[in-house]
């Protein structure tokens, strides 16, 4: 399998290097030149049949001949075992044909982790074979953050450096980042919104010569590798609910892109996918560009599902380039519309291409409030904001397949709104729970590119071990 620049100007690469690369060198995303085809009968199977079991299917294709069967099965097999619950994602009902899709029960509590627990393994066994050793820099709203410093903390060959924004994340999330311990973490506070983080590391990677210098690495959703992880679970879910024989709709809370850009794949690879409903909060540019064609930039306004507090939603890129039939030309001229104005208007074949397969809803604060509120009377599940927001869309866009919304975090992540909303104050699990008590430990950047090259350079370089080969 090999992987192309949405802008069409990168090197094709094969999947380790797709993995360690991150971002393209043309600044574009990678995507698989085809999309693997799964058949029928193969859906079927996955009825019942253990999640590593379903997602060493789904996943080797992608990963073909780069990384051994054995070897890719024993890390799925690690990775989904940190996962307490024996189904890793199960579905709850909570309507007629309205079902969540729990992608909480990992390490932090939310649906990062399913991707983040086997991303951070397959780079560390690509780092260990080839000797080297990576510079991984993320940017997070709150959630990526604290499942990629679970994920890396041991990590013998990755030093990680985590941007936030300071005062944007929820007491939870941000001790999930900043009480680790480990050395070769570094939780940094950017005075600055999300995108502003975002920005920060899409500018690194465009950075020909500090990329080569650090070796750097990325762990957001720009990297194929956390997009392919997360196709899995939309097979699960729709095995389960009775694909391939009938088509099932999701409705996905969404800020980056990432997660229902994973639909999207399942789609592509085969899986009866009705529709694939975008849901977002009041950081509504995505339901706005599928209304009118016109994506533009908004200024972000903080929400009680703040992970979601996303303007800039970067695999948005990855939608165009398959809806305009992968035309990277378009592709490269619409994002330097967006970097120079901040807007661009999308073609009408491509916006009608994209709205034959995707819906969009927003839902605001009282609405969020509301729903936690009724979905507490009405079914005694206590949802967090996020899923909050899912559902809102959800119930107002049932059709006749069963709409499976999913469900992205654990209401513990965000107490204090859920108690707003409806008086009750979730607990952290056990496993959890000393996480309020301990030390935190974490730097404070202003949002400038050169005082934030200067911190990686001099840390990573404390990081690694001398003798070793630096990417
Ligand atoms: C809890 C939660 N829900 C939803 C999202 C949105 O997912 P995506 O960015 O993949 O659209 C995020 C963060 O991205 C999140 O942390
Ligand atoms: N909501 C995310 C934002 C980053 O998204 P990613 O999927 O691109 O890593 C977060 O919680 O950090």
């Amino acid at each position: 399998m090999e992987y192309v620049s949405t802008r069409g100007d990168a090197p094709r690469l094969g999947f380790a290097d797709t993995l360690l690369a991150g971002l393209a060198s043309d600044g574009g995303l990678y995507v698989p030149t085809a999309w693997p085809q799964l058949h029928p009968e193969t859906i079927r199977g996955f009825r019942g049949a253990p999640y590593a079991d379903v997602a060493f299917a789904v996943l080797s294709p992608f990963v073909g001949e780069d990384i051994s069967e054995a070897d890719l099965k024993r890390m799925i097999d690690e990775a989904y075992a940190t996962f307490p619950h024996p189904a890793v994602a199960p579905l709850v009902q909570i309507g007629a044909n309205h079902f969540l899709l729990e992608l909480f029960h990992g390490p932090t509590l939310a649906f990062k982790d399913v991707a983040m627990q086997l991303i951070a393994r397959l780079m560390d066994h690509v780092l260990s074979e080839r000797g080297e050793r990576a510079t991984i820099v993320g940017a997070t709203s709150g959630d990526t953050g604290g499942a990629a410093i679970a994920a890396f903390a041991a990590s013998e060959r990755a030093d990680l450096f985590i941007l936030f924004p300071k005062g944007r994340v929820s007491p939870v999330q941000q001790r999930q980042m900043t009480t680790s311990g480990a050395k070769n973490v570094h939780a940094v506070a950017v005075e600055g919104t999300f995108d502003d983080c975002q920005a920060l590391v899409k500018a690194m990677f465009n950075d020909r010569r500090f990329r080569e210098e650090v070796g750097l690495s990325g762990v957001n959703s720009i990297n194929w590798g956390r997009i392919m992880a997360q196709i899995v679970y939309y097979f699960t879910a729709a095995a389960s609910l009775g694909a391939p024989d009938r088509t099932i709709s999701f409705t996905v809370p969404t800020g980056n892109f990432g997660d229902i850009f994973a639909g999207f794949a399942a789609k592509r690879m085969g899986l009866p996918v009705d529709r694939l409903i975008v849901a977002t909060n009041a950081n509504d540019i995505l339901e706005r560009t599928l209304r009118t064609a016109r994506y533009e930039t908004d200024g972000v306004v903080a929400t009680m599902s703040p992970s979601m507090d996303i303007q800039v939603s970067s695999n948005f890129e990855r939608l165009v380039f398959e809806a305009s039939g992968r035309d990277a030309d378009l592709v490269r001229r619409l994002m330097q519309q967006l970097s120079q104005s901040g807007s661009f208007t999308l073609p009408d074949p491509v916006i009608e291409a994209i709205r034959t397969e995707f819906d969009a809803g927003r839902c605001d604060e009282a609405q969020t409030s509301t729903v936690i509120r009724e979905v507490l009377e009405d079914c005694a599940y206590l949802l967090d904001p996020h899923t909050a927001v899912g559902v809102h869309v959800a119930e107002e866009r049932m059709g006749a397949s069963p709409m499976v919304t999913l469900s992205t975090a654990h209401p513990a992540k965000f107490p204090d709104a859920v108690e707003k909303a409806c008086g009750r104050s979730p607990a952290l699990p056990p496993s959890h729970g000393d996480l309020m008590q301990k030390r935190e430990t974490f730097d404070g950047l202003p949002n400038d590119l050169g005082a934030l090259q200067d911190f990686v350079r001099e840390r990573s370089r404390a990081g690694s071990k001398a003798g070793e080969a630096v990417r």
